[in-house]
C-alpha cells in the first residue's frame, strides 16, 4: 500500500463540513486516527476551493496524513496535495500521472465493476474504490455494489476502499470482505463537530479489531 495506510478514509463535503467548520472538522477526524482525507466539494467557487484545499493540505501534511482532491488533478497540483481520486468521467488517469508525476496517490472509481478495476491497475492506480455498499445520502444515485467484489478484488494486488452509505454500525462487513480504507463522508460528518473525532476513533478500533495489517501499510 506504500504511502496509504488501512483505516478510515475521511471526504469533506460542502454542505456537512461548511467553510466556518471545515478545517476544525477535519482535525478532529485526524486526531481520531483518519489515515488517508479526500476534499471534496462539487459546488464552492475556484477561490474558495484553492483556499480550502490549500488549508487542509497544511493541515494533512502537519498530520503526516496524505490529502487527495477529488476530481481536480489541476487543483492538486496548485496546492501541493498528495494526489487525487477519479471517477470514470473525470479524465485520464495517465493525464494525471504526468501533471502530478510518479510519487502522486492516484484513486480510481470501479463502482461494482472488476472490468474497471483491472483497466485501472494497468493504467497505474494507486488503490481502487468500490460502492455504494449502502444507502448514501451523499450520492443517493451511486451505483450499488456487493461486498463480494471486496474479496474479489483482493486478486489485483492493490489497496480496496469501500465507499457509500458507511456507518460504525454497518462497516464491520466491509472489513472483513477486504476493505483496507473505509471513505466515509456522512457516517463521519453527520453528527455535528462534536462528534467527529469520536466517530473516527470508533473506525480506528473496528480496523484493529478486523483488519489484518491495521498497525502497518498495506
Ligand atoms: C474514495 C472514493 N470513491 C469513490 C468516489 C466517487 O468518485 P466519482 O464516481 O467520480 O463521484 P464524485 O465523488 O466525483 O461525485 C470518491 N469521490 N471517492
Ligand atoms: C462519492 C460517493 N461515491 C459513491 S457513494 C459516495 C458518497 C459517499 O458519502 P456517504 O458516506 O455520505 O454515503
Ligand atoms: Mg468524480
Amino acid at each position: 500500500m506504500g504511502a496509504l495506510k488501512p483505516g478510515l478514509y475521511a471526504i469533506t463535503d460542502e454542505r456537512l463540513t461548511p467553510d466556518a467548520e471545515l478545517v476544525s472538522a477535519v482535525a478532529a477526524a485526524l486526531a481520531g486516527g483518519a489515515t488517508l482525507v479526500q476534499y471534496r466539494d462539487k459546488r464552492s467557487s475556484s477561490a474558495t476551493r484553492h483556499r480550502q484545499a490549500s488549508e487542509l493540505n497544511t493541515l494533512c501534511r502537519q498530520a503526516g496524513v496524505p490529502l487527495l482532491i477529488n476530481d481536480d488533478p489541476e487543483l492538486a497540483a496548485r496546492v501541493g496535495a498528495a494526489g487525487v481520486h477519479l471517477g470514470q468521467e473525470d479524465g485520464s488517469l495517465q493525464a494525471a500521472r504526468e501533471q502530478l508525476g510518479p510519487d502522486a496517490i492516484i484513486g480510481i472509481t470501479c463502482h461494482h465493476r472488476l472490468d474497471l478495476a483491472w483497466t485501472a491497475r494497468d493504467n497505474g492506480a494507486d488503490y481502487l474504490a468500490f460502492g455504494r455498499f449502502y444507502h448514501s445520502g451523499t450520492k443517493p444515485g451511486a451505483p450499488p455494489a456487493e461486498p463480494s467484489v471486496l474479496t474479489e478484488a483482493r486478486e489485483l494486488g492493490l489497496p480496496i476502499t469501500a465507499i457509500g452509505g458507511i456507518t460504525i454500525d454497518n462497516a464491520e462487513p466491509l472489513i472483513l470482505a477486504g476493505a483496507d480504507l473505509l471513505a466515509v463522508v456522512g457516517g463521519l460528518f453527520d453528527g455535528g463537530p462534536e462528534q467527529v473525532e469520536y466517530r473516527a476513533r470508533d473506525f480506528g478500533r473496528l480496523f484493529a479489531r478486523h483488519h489484518p495489517t491495521f498497525f502497518q501499510s498495506v
